[in-house]
Parts: structure tokens; C-alpha cells; sequence
């Protein structure tokens, strides 16, 4: 997709955040279209989870705009934000350590069979059978899903977490660092998940260091430098020294890999 066609889902005007004297973020316009897979990269500090932070309710901007799926919005928490279709993979997680697979898959959307007043008994035969459906769709594979999750490697809890942001994600699905903890076998894991979502045609917003990670996946990369914006580049027409470059203000020669953990 060039980066200029198709419909813009997500767009904010000059949004900024500051934290007291601190500028986290400064006047940041962007946009993302309908199906666009965009990497968001920049320094340790640089902003980019703060304006994941804005653009899903879980802070207030200091100013500027948000327009999703056409109209301004302004979530005053990340559950409005999902009830518009957004899904989000903080760098915490958001997983109940005391519950289950299926349990966490579907935590803020039990499905119920019983409801009398606040009485209600849990279906959790269906929310198994959909867990297990879910995961297939998304290629993952936990062992046991009865397992509790303080019970999983952090690998196996970072794919719950995103397999319950693929299953639900409508509209919008925003990942924080999703593979930084994790080993080869389960970031090929997550990866592929990301893979599965471009074919559905979810658009994706992924923040990452791993610049290997960025140039195989996404369609656009924005760089951001001291909670500014310094440039937005197609995947086709971008290389790793561009970015780095972009990323550190230093024009030439700076080392690759010294910039991407
Ligand atoms: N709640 C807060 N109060 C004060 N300063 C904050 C707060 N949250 C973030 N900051 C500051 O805002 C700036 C941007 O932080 P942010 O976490 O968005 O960076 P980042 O690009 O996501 O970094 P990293 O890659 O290390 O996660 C930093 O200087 C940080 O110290």
C-alpha cells in the first residue's frame, strides 16, 4: 500500500503531553490508514509510549486532537478505546495472574448463560471452545490451557495477551515492544500473529527496537526524537541506516546495531 491511499483510521493534530516541565510529546501529527501495518521507533525516552498512552484513554493529552474512524474522539479510558475497536498490548500486559488462558481471553467479556440482576454463571465451556479457536487462528500454542497464568513463561503470558488482542481487535490493534522479553521461537510466534492480522486487514501500530523486526514487517516507519516526530518513511524506500539516522540526528556512520537492542 503507498502511503498515501486509502481511508486515514487513525489521525492526531499537533497532540502533545507534558509532564509538568517534561515534553514527552511535542506537536505529533499522524496518520494511519485502513490496513496500514506501521512501526513507531525512536531512542529510549523518545515518546512513543506516551502517545500510545494518549491515543488509548489511558492519559489526557495536554492538547492537540485525536480522530478515529472518522470523528474526534477523546477515550477516557483504554476500555472506551476498545469499545471503538481498539486493541491495545501494553508493556504490562493487563493479564490476571489467578486466571486461566480462556479466562484472560475473554477477562471484561465473559460470556454468560445465566443472568438474574447481578447473578450470572459463567459459560465457560463456550469460552474454552472459543479460546482454542482463537489461539489456532493466531498459530500459538499453549500447552495447557487450565494453567493459570503466573504459572507461564513470560513468553507464553505475551502470547495471551496478544492472541486476546487479535481475537478481539476490530479496528485497531496497538503493540508496546511486544517481543522485547522474549526468545527466537516465541517472537517467530508473535511475529506471525502480526502477519496474520495484515492479511485480515487489521491495521496494526507497532512500537519496536528491533529494527530487523520493523523492516520485515510493517508498511511505514515513524521515528520519533525527543517526543518530536522526525520523520515518517515507506518500508520500500528506506534502509536500516536511514532510520538510524533519523533516529539518533546523526547523519552517517553511526553503527546499526549499537542503536537496536
Ligand atoms: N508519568 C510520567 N511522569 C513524568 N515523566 C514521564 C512520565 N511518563 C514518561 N515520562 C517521561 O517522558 C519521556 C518519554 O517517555 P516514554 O516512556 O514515552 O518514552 P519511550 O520512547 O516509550 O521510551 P522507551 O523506549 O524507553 O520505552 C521520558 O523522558 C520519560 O521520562
Amino acid at each position: 500500500m503507498s502511503a498515501d491511499d486509502g481511508r486515514i483510521i487513525l489521525q492526531t493534530e499537533a497532540l502533545t503531553k507534558h509532564y509538568g516541565g517534561v515534553h514527552a510529546l511535542d506537536d505529533a501529527n499522524f496518520i494511519l490508514r485502513d490496513g496500514e501495518h506501521v512501526a513507531i521507533v525512536g531512542d529510549n525516552g523518545a515518546g512513543k509510549s506516551t502517545f500510545v498512552r494518549q491515543i488509548t484513554g489511558v492519559e489526557q493529552p495536554t492538547s492537540g486532537k485525536i480522530f478515529f474512524d472518522g470523528e474526534e474522539v477523546s477515550f477516557k479510558n483504554p476500555i472506551e478505546a476498545r469499545d471503538h475497536g481498539i486493541e491495545t498490548v501494553f508493556q504490562n500486559l493487563a493479564l490476571a495472574d489467578d486466571l486461566d488462558v480462556p479466562s484472560n481471553l475473554f477477562l471484561g467479556r465473559e460470556e454468560t448463560y445465566f443472568n438474574l440482576g447481578p447473578f450470572s454463571i459463567l459459560n465457560e465451556r463456550s469460552m474454552g471452545q472459543k479460546a482454542l479457536s482463537a489461539l489456532k487462528t493466531t498459530g500459538v500454542k499453549i500447552p495447557d490451557l487450565k494453567n493459570k497464568i503466573r504459572n507461564m513463561s513470560g513468553g507464553q503470558r505475551q502470547c495471551v495477551a496478544i492472541s486476546r488482542a487479535a481475537t478481539f481487535a476490530s479496528k485497531l490493534i496497538i503493540m508496546d515492544e511486544p517481543t522485547a522479553a522474549l526468545g527466537v521461537q516465541e517472537t517467530a510466534q508473535v511475529e506471525n500473529i502480526i502477519r496474520g492480522l495484515k492479511e485480515r486487514g487489521i491495521p496494526l501500530i507497532l512500537v519496536s527496537h528491533n529494527l530487523r523486526q520493523v523492516l520485515d514487517l510493517v508498511d511505514r516507519i515513524w521515528v520519533w526524537r525527543r517526543g518530536k516526530i522526525v520523520g515518517a518513511v515507506d518500508r520500500d524506500k528506506t534502509d536500516g541506516n536511514e532510520i538510524v539516522s533519523l533516529i539518533t540526528g546523526v547523519k552517517s556512520g553511526v553503527d546499526e546495531e549499537a542503536a537496536f537492542v
